[in-house]
């Protein structure tokens, strides 16, 4: 099962997801071709970010706002940077949050698991009921894909409906939790982990705990690190035993080469750089858990 191929790789690299956040902006000077086009650009800095990372990190996630931004030449970036994990042996969350009504849900299931946008795992938004996310499931079962599903996210209007009472004193991401519990327990792997995980905002620390001892047996993909204000010993608090989780970071390594004066010379060494350093922040929050 997937996850069980999620939880080698971090058992073996480490925590750190590399997210592809890629936009013109981020790209260096040297790589802005200016006869080249969106595609190729887009493309190139993610293939230089990957290559740099490959051998220290268990994941990619890709976030497709910012390549349908750039329209078809954006999505041919998309298109081709999963291809590329992919073929290089890596896994990749395809960050497209999606929710719908079941017709509609099988086509995106079909869309992002199947195809020119095919990838290993998709974020989906289960805000629009449990129904949304039935349609994944035979991919899940019989394809081999997985699911992180938004339970508490990172932003601050997290707050705003996630945590409001329902049934008495619950708070709704705790009701959440608890349904997508009772399906992840049918896509259990080895690992003790089910292919179906939730989304966890390594920002908010209160609810760390309790979240992490209640859904025991799901997967965290955990965002907020780094740019949000999440730190090693914040996002610790959702991991077990050093796995169990992968820590998102998008522009905190791909525009790390920014900090320093000799960047864009030395680009690549410094998304690695920044990536180890991540690495080892989130080993040493963990040990001191
Ligand atoms: O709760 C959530 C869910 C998803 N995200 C996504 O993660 C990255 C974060 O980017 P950074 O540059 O590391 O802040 C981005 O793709 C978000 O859409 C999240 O931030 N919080």
């Amino acid at each position: 099962m997937i996850i069980d191929r999620l939880y080698g790789e971090v058992k073996n690299k480490g925590n750190v997801c590399v997210g592809l956040d890629t936009c013109l902006d981020y790209v260096p000077d040297n790589m802005m071709d200016r006869n080249a086009s969106v595609e190729d650009i887009l493309f190139e800095f993610n293939k230089r970010v990957i290559d740099a990372t490959i051998d220290i990190v268990p994941c990619y996630k890709v976030q497709i706002a910012f390549y349908e931004a750039y329209g078809l030449k954006g999505m041919s970036a998309y298109k081709k940077t999963l291809e590329y994990i992919r073929n290089n042996g890596s896994i990749v969350i395809a960050d497209i949050k999606r929710g719908d009504i079941s017709s509609t849900a099988q086509m995106y299931a079909k869309a992002h698991f199947e195809g020119d946008f095919e990838s290993d795992i998709i974020t989906l938004n289960p805000y629009m009921g449990f129904d949304s996310i039935i349609p994944y499931l035979d991919y899940v079962e019989k394809k081999d894909k997985g699911l992180f599903i938004l339970l508490r996210t990172s932003n601050g209007g997290a707050k705003d409906i996630q945590y409001l009472n329902v049934n008495g004193n619950e708070k709704l991401y705790n009701h959440v939790g608890d349904k997508l519990k009772e399906i992840a327990l049918k896509y259990m792997g080895r690992c003790g982990y089910s292919s179906i995980g939730a989304v966890v905002g390594g920002t908010h620390l209160e609810e760390a705990e309790e979240i992490r001892n209640r859904l025991d047996n799901m997967f965290f993909l955990i965002p907020g690190y780094g740019a949000q204000g999440g730190k090693g010993s914040d996002v610790a608090h959702y991991l077990k035993n050093g796995n169990g989780g992968v820590v998102n970071s998008s522009r905190g390594i791909i525009t790390a080469y920014k900090k320093y004066e000799d960047g864009i010379e030395k680009f690549d060494e410094y998304i690695r750089k920044a990536a180890l350093n991540m690495k080892e922040d989130i080993s040493s929050g963990s040990k001191v858990l």
